[in-house]
Parts: C-alpha cells; sequence; structure tokens
C-alpha cells in the first residue's frame, strides 16, 4: 500500500529537476521503483509464464491448444476448415514425392552417355517433378485461401459471444474486481488471440507436414541421412525460440510502462480531457511524464533488438556450421559408396527443405502455445460470465394494474464491499403515487432504486408487486415495465431519434410527446437535422450538447417508454431553473396513471409528494409526507430549512416558507 502510494505522488506531482530528466532515460530501477502496484498486474502472468516454459512442457501441453482451435475453426466455418486442413495434408504429400521424383531426375543426369541422351532420359522424372512441385503450390494456395478466410469468421465468432455475454451477465458481476480483470484480459488479448491461434496451430500443422515429408524421404533415400535433418535445423530453431522468450520477457518488464503511457495519450488526446488539460496547464508537465516512460521503453526496445540480433547472429553461425557438417557427412557417405551421387543431390534438398519446415515449425509451436494461453484466458472468462447469465429462471409475471409495489427489508451488499449499503429497507408506492426518496451522499438511495429496478438481486428481503416477487419474474420482463431516468446516463453516439426511442419505434407522435414533455423538443429544433442529428462530434456533421440539454433527452426517453413504474434518479442536476420547474410539474401532475419513485436533492420539489422516505446509511430513518416530516423536526426538517435558508439568505427581502 505504501508503495501504491509512492507511485501515485510520484505521477501526479511535477519534478523539479525536469531538463536533467528529459536529457536522460530514467534507469530501469527507478520505473520499477515508481510502480511496483503496475508490474504486478495480474494480466502479465502468461508473459511471464511463457519465459519459464519450457519447449517440451509446451509440446505435451500443444495438443489440447491444437483441439481447441479446431474447434473454434469448426464453429467458424466447417468447409474452410476443411479445406484448410485436407490441402496443407494433401500439399505435403506432393512435396515428399516431388523430392523423392528427384533422385530420378539426378540418377538420369549424373548417369554415363552423352547429355542429350542424359537430358532426354530425365525428361520423364522431371515432368512428375514440376507437376508435383505445381500441384502442391496450388494446394497451397487455396489452403492459404481459406486460412484467410477463417480469420474473420472466427473473429466474428468470438466477438460477438464475448458481447453477447458481457451485455447479458447480472449488474453485480461488473462490480467484481475479479469479473472485470479476467474481462479486460479476455478483451484485450484473449479476443485478439482466437484468430492467431487459429492460424498459428494451422502453421504447426504446415511445419510438421513439411517436416514429416522431408523426414520420410530421406528415409527412403537412407536412414543415415535422418538425424542431419535435425542438426541443421536445431540452431536456427532454437535462435528463434531464444528471441521470442527475450521479446516476452521485455514486454513483462514494460506493462506497467506501457499501461501508464496509454493512460497518459488518453489525457493527451481525448476530448473529454482537453479542456481540463489547457486550463490547468497541465501540458509540459503531461508531456514529460510521458517522455520519461517513452524514453525507458525505447531503451528497453533497442536492448531488445540488440540481443535478438546477436542471437540470430549466433544462431546463424550455428546453422552455418551444421550445415557445413552435414555436407560433410554427405561427402564421406558419398566417398564410403553408402550412397550413390544422386541420392546425395536429392538428400541435400530434402534437407534443405525440411529445415526450413523445422524451424518454421518451432517457431509455430511457441507462437500457438502463446496464442493457446491468451486465448484460454478468453475461455476462461466466457465460461465464468455464462455461470452468470440469469437464465433458465423464474417465468412469472408481473400484474398488469398492480395496487402497491413494496419493499421489505431489503438489504444488499455490493460485491467485494466492506460494508452494506441497504440495511433492512421497508417502503411501499402505490398505484399512481409520486414517492420520493432522499437522503445525504451515499445514503442508498441509487442502490435501492437500482434493486428496484432488477438490476440487483437484494441479498434479504423482497420487492413486491402485489404478490408477486421480483424473484418469481424474469428480469427481461421487470425491465419491460419499467422506465429509469438514471444518474448516470449515457450520451448516446446515436441520433437524437435514437437517444429516445433507444431502438423501440413506438412511432413519431410518442416521440414528440417525450420530447415536449422534457423540454427535449427546444433542444431538438435547434439541431441543423431536428431528430435526425448524430450526437458525436467524433462523426462528420455530428452536434455536441450541453449537459443540461442531454439531461433532457435522458429524461425524454424515461417519458417515451410506456411503463408502469417510472424510476427518476436526481433527473434534473443539470436543468435550469425553468425546465426543473416544468420537469416536476411534469412529474407531479402526470395524468397518465404511472407510479413514480423520485430521487432527488432538491428539497423544493419533493414537496408535493404523496410520501417522502428519508434514507441515512441504507436505513429508513424518517418517513410521511413534506408537513409531518417537517413537524418531525429531523434530518429532513434540517436539510430542507438548510436549503430553503440560502435562498432566504440571498434574498432576505422575499420571504421563503420553509413548510
Ligand atoms: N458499484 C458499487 N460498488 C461498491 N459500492 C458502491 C457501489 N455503488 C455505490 N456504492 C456504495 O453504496 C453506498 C450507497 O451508494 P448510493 O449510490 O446508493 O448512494 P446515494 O444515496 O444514491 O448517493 P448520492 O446522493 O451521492 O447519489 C455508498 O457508500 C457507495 O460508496
Amino acid at each position: 500500500m505504501a508503495s501504491r502510494r509512492r507511485f501515485s505522488v510520484r505521477f501526479l506531482l511535477p519534478k523539479k529537476d525536469n531538463k536533467k530528466d528529459r536529457a536522460r532515460s530514467p534507469e530501469p530501477r527507478e520505473i520499477s521503483e515508481a510502480m511496483p502496484d503496475l508490474s504486478e498486474h495480474r494480466w502479465t502472468r502468461h508473459t511471464g509464464e511463457l519465459v519459464e516454459t519450457s519447449m517440451r512442457t509446451m509440446a505435451t501441453r500443444l495438443p489440447a491448444v491444437i483441439a481447441q482451435s479446431a474447434r473454434l475453426a469448426w464453429r467458424a466455418s466447417r468447409l474452410d476448415t476443411a479445406v484448410t486442413i485436407s490441402l496443407n495434408l494433401a500439399a505435403g504429400f506432393f512435396t515428399a514425392f516431388g523430392l523423392l521424383a528427384t533422385t530420378g531426375v539426378l540418377t538420369a543426369l549424373f548417369a554415363a552417355g552423352p547429355t542429350p541422351d542424359r537430358v532426354r532420359a530425365a525428361l520423364p522424372s522431371l515432368v512428375v517433378v514440376a507437376g508435383a512441385a505445381a500441384l502442391r503450390a496450388g494446394l497451397q494456395a487455396i489452403a492459404g485461401w481459406a486460412q484467410s478466410r477463417l480469420e474473420p469468421q472466427v473473429e466474428r465468432l468470438v466477438e460477438l459471444r464475448l458481447y453477447e455475454l458481457t451485455t447479458a451477465v447480472h449488474l453485480a458481476a461488473l462490480d467484481d474486481s475479479d469479473f472485470l480483470d479476467d474481462l479486460q484480459r479476455a478483451q484485450s488479448r484473449g479476443m485478439a488471440s482466437a484468430p492467431r491461434v487459429v492460424q498459428t496451430a494451422v502453421d504447426v500443422l504446415t511445419g510438421a507436414v513439411g517436416v514429416i515429408a522431408a523426414a520420410l524421404t530421406l528415409g527412403v533415400l537412407h536412414p543415415l541421412l535422418l538425424p542431419l535433418l535435425l542438426l541443421t535445423a536445431v540452431p536456427r530453431g532454437w535462435a528463434s525460440v531464444r528471441s521470442a522468450r527475450m521479446e516476452y520477457l521485455t514486454e513483462l518488464t514494460l506493462v506497467g510502462v506501457a499501461r501508464r503511457k496509454w493512460i497518459l495519450s488518453d489525457l493527451m488526446a481525448d476530448r473529454r480531457h482537453a479542456a481540463e488539460v489547457r486550463s490547468f496547464t497541465m501540458r509540459e508537465f503531461l508531456l514529460e511524464e510521458y517522455d520519461r516512460f517513452a524514453a525507458y521503453e525505447r531503451g528497453a526496445k533497442l536492448k531488445l533488438a540488440r540481443r535478438q540480433t546477436v542471437v540470430k547472429i549466433f544462431g546463424d553461425i550455428m546453422q552455418g556450421l551444421a550445415t557445413g557438417a552435414v555436407y560433410l557427412a554427405l561427402g564421406l557417405m558419398l566417398w564410403k559408396g553408402l550412397v550413390p551421387l544422386a541420392v546425395a543431390g536429392t538428400a541435400v534438398l530434402a534437407i534443405r527443405a525440411g529445415q526450413s519446415s523445422l524451424s518454421n515449425l518451432v517457431f509455430a509451436v511457441n507462437r500457438c502455445y502463446e496464442e493457446g494461453l491468451y486465448f484460454g484466458d478468453y475461455l476462461t472468462f466466457c465460461n465464468e460470465a455464462e455461470t452468470r447469465v440469469p437464465e433458465g429462471g423464474p417465468s412469472g409475471t408481473l400484474p398488469a394494474d398492480f395496487e402497491r409495489i413494496v419493499v421489505e427489508d431489503v438489504t444488499f451488499t455490493y460485491p467485494g464491499a466492506q460494508r452494506a449499503s441497504l440495511n433492512g429497507i421497508s417502503l411501499e408506492l402505490r398505484r399512481g403515487e409520486v414517492v420520493a426518496l432522499v437522503g445525504e451522499n451515499g445514503s442508498g438511495k441509487t442502490t435501492l432504486a437500482k434493486v428496484m429496478a432488477g438490476l440487483y438481486d437484494p441479498d434479504g428481503g423482497d420487492v413486491r408487486w402485489d404478490d408477486v416477487s421480483l424473484h418469481d419474474v424474469p428480469p427481461q420482463h421487470l425491465w419491460e415495465h419499467i422506465a429509469v431516468i438514471a444518474q448516470e446516463y449515457t450520451h448516446w453516439p446515436m441520433t437524437a431519434r435514437q437517444n429516445i426511442t433507444m431502438g423501440r419505434m413506438d412511432g413519431d407522435a410518442l416521440v414528440l410527446a417525450a420530447a415536449r414533455a422534457s423540454g427535449a423538443d427546444e433542444v431538438v429544433d435547434g439541431l441543423a437535422k431536428g431528430y435526425d442529428t448524430l450526437l458525436d462530434r467524433r462523426f462528420d456533421g455530428g452536434a455536441e450538447l450541453s449537459g443540461g440539454q442531454w439531461q433532457r433527452l435522458a429524461v425524454a426517453r424515461g417519458f417515451y417508454r410506456d411503463a408502469p413504474l417510472l424510476i427518476c434518479d436526481e433527473p434534473t442536476a443539470a436543468l435550469d431553473a425553468r425546465a426543473e420547474h416544468h420537469l416536476f410539474d411534469r412529474i407531479r401532475t402526470h395524468s397518465d396513471g404511472r407510479t413514480v419513485l423520485l430521487i432527488t436533492h432538491r428539497l423544493a420539489s419533493v414537496r408535493q409528494a404523496d410520501r417522502i422516505y428519508v434514507l441515512d446509511k441504507g436505513v429508513v430513518i424518517e418517513e410521511g409526507d413534506h408537513a409531518a416530516l417537517m413537524a418531525l423536526g429531523g434530518l429532513y426538517a434540517e436539510l430542507y430549512t438548510l436549503q430553503a435558508a440560502a435562498y432566504q439568505a440571498a434574498h432576505p427581502s422575499e420571504e421563503v416558507d420553509p413548510v
């Protein structure tokens, strides 16, 4: 905890000697001391795992990864998967066939006799070799096409699945930090790894087929030639795996830096922060911080590039030596008469083909395993999310004309929270009433509204519409029966009309009525394309609204839904005095029989409510109408008098009657 605090201070305060610091990159030690909490973040774990995993462990676990990717590819497209696999296998067959046919060509060419005769004798084998090569190239091209067709299909499949789940899981899941961590890993890296795991699995297959083809050819030519293939391929394979590991390790040490850079780049480039960056003159400070991290990252990457080059050069030298040793061994075999010249020539070709297939295979195994780990994160998240989707639950229905909604002894604690936010709340709303919830910040008003809206399940107690408990009703059914004007509403990057209808088009007359009721009609009148104006400045022709104008639209969408219960959570926080008055008037005098739960800090506006519940630390401490609560002289009376006094002080001549 102490180290976390130290980092925050360092991040927030500009350092004194800036010039000196800009001139040199920070030492790795400085950075790691600055952010130990970031460098230990859970989603870096695979990088560490990869650095430590041996090639043998990878090979043992690989079949499971390949099976997983095959299942995924099969679900994305059976045809493309079948074509990719079968044509790659067939191409391998023609590789081996072509290599063996080469012996015929060489045997004819190295035979005794005049050259034209030898060339003529070699022609049939040459045709076979050329045919095999052409067929192999054609098959590989079609397999490559099928493989690249698979990629977008796999992408679509996994993306859709993830968002199907994130939009369906219970809201409480999104308050669970472990779940959010899993989601971040699935979304940021796991999802992208899905097409890659398929692609690298195919690469493993292609590499393996190439190696088997070369090995079979060599085995047929002479069994002693097989170990020679291994000897030449090992150095390059070693170099590519070693180089990849160095990269993971560097990535691991840079994770914290990358996250900080990402946060800073968002602060510097996102429109939402632009005004404060300027008005608080943050530019210099942010740029210096960014440069510090970027300089560290640059240093680490340059070091990596140098070390990778050294490894590559070493691998190349070793391979050169191994190739020399192979040619020497072949020469000896020729000399000793173990193989004829034509076979030795074919062996050279087979070894070269096998060499590149084997080093591709080693690299592909490494990559496939890596992508498999990240894809595993995606699968883990999906499995976990599936358990949090409220499915196969109750099938009850809410009464069409309920008499009352009763909240009975409801308790609720947010996942992972130390204290309960609701501590045994009971209240009731009779049909057609306006019931107000008031209380100081954090007293539990919004939480209670969310429980009543079926967004959270209470830990104890019950919410009933007449005799029907919300436990017995599918959430979807409840959501059809309520309209919520939320405290934190979304600025949907859609048209003004869509911001009201939210994808449910019941006719323009209703849109206009809802807009009139909330004052959004005045906002829309001022827009270039009226209801068809796109409300997002990031797009060409998009418009931006003020805070209050956005709130009018949010209120309009609450009115637009023809639901018997309307929950208004701070619906006027951003509204001007006239709009606020108009809205509360509309809520009070609504004639469509809706029941309203109103949460607000504007106590003058709840005077007319049928009943007021005062919450404190998750408990109802007072209830009654305005007059009764003022007479009680409790928290409500105190808060109300404070607000009223503020107006009186500002205008001493105007008498404000607090009651
Ligand atoms: N998602 C959450 N996870 C954990 N705790 C939460 C969460 N949302 C709210 N809380 C906690 O629950 C308590 C009640 O919060 P709630 O938002 O219901 O208060 P409120 O009465 O609506 O406050 P305000 O008047 O400020 O809107 C607070 O202590 C808050 O810290």
